[in-house]
């Protein structure tokens, strides 16, 4: 079992900010992270780290058993897939869907001359079809739905057949139906053997899918909790993350949390009045 991800006393510095602050993190094979936080916690930072898209101030990166420094990134990047708001809206709106998958396999968002072999079409088909979108292959991207998009990011995501699949924020916008097809996607996807590690990040506790194993909880560029899922979806470690006191819930393979009332908080004076 190799380390997919080493961070080592990561920190990363803009200015006078310090963004992430001595960050220690280890992923390897098989395990399926979440990467919970509030605004500004450092998440984004750590995506651009662990995609390869940045190098730290401080302390070493290795992915995939190369250290960042000492790899060039245009080698290792086909081997990382990632999903981003940011990726997204350089896709072209006048691009069709199959496109869009199948671009992914030069590294590029718009078709322009390239010959895709039979093999590549007939696997953006079938990635298509494991996110319940194959029907959509013909449309243009512009036209999907916020959800619909989602799963075609993920699906072109995985085109290269990456060993490790970043995921940033991919619940966000979606409505309730749509959060919940993707949880259901996801957690089909956790629950795969043959799938690359998988990193979520997410502010929601209730977007994490079944079969997820690790967790990562950052607060103001610090690691407040990092291990199993069991043990750092505490109270007291997501309170202390979310900086609010709050009930957390397990409901078989998924969770919800919220902040505990005020008659929650203080029992006694309830009493009093
Ligand atoms: N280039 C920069 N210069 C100064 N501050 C920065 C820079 N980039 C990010 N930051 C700050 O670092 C903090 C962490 O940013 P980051 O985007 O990683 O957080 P995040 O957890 O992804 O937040 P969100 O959930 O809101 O997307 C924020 O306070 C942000 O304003």
């Amino acid at each position: 079992m190799g380390d997919v991800l080493q961070f080592d006393d990561v920190s990363v510095r803009r200015g006078t900010k310090t963004i992430l602050d001595g960050v220690n993190w280890s992923v390897e094979e098989g395990e399926r992270w979440v990467v919970l936080g509030p605004n500004g916690a450092g998440k984004t930072t750590i995506v651009q780290l662990a995609s390869a898209r940045m190098h730290p101030s401080a302390g070493q990166v290795e992915i995939l058993g190369e250290r960042m420094g000492a790899v060039d990134v245009f080698e290792l990047r086909p081997r990382i897939g990632l999903a981003s708001a940011a990726l997204a809206d350089r896709i072209p709106g006048g691009e069709t869907v199959l496109d869009v998958v199948l671009t992914a396999s030069y590294g590029v968002t718009g078709r322009w001359r390239e010959n895709y072999e039979t093999l590549d079409v007939g696997r953006a088909h079938d990635l298509l079809g494991a996110f319940d979108v194959a029907d959509l292959s013909g449309r243009l991207f512009g036209t999907l739905s916020e959800g619909e998009r989602k799963r075609v990011q993920i699906a072109r995501a995985l085109m290269t057949d990456p060993e490790v699949l970043i995921l940033d924020e991919p619940g966000a916008g979606l409505d309730l139906g749509g959060r919940e097809e993707l949880v259901a996607a996801l957690g089909e996807l956790a629950a795969d053997v043959y799938s690359p590690v998988l990193i979520l990040i997410t502010h929601h506790v209730e977007e994490i899918p079944p079969g997820f194993t690790d967790g990562l909880l950052l607060r103001d560029g610090k690691v407040e909790a990092s291990g199993r899922l069991e043990d750092v979806m505490t109270p007291q470690d997501l309170s202390r993350t979310f900086g609010l006191d709050l009930l957390v819930e397990r409901h078989g393979e998924r969770w919800s949390a919220r902040a505990l009332t005020r008659d929650e908080r203080e029992p006694e004076r309830r009493h009093v009045l």
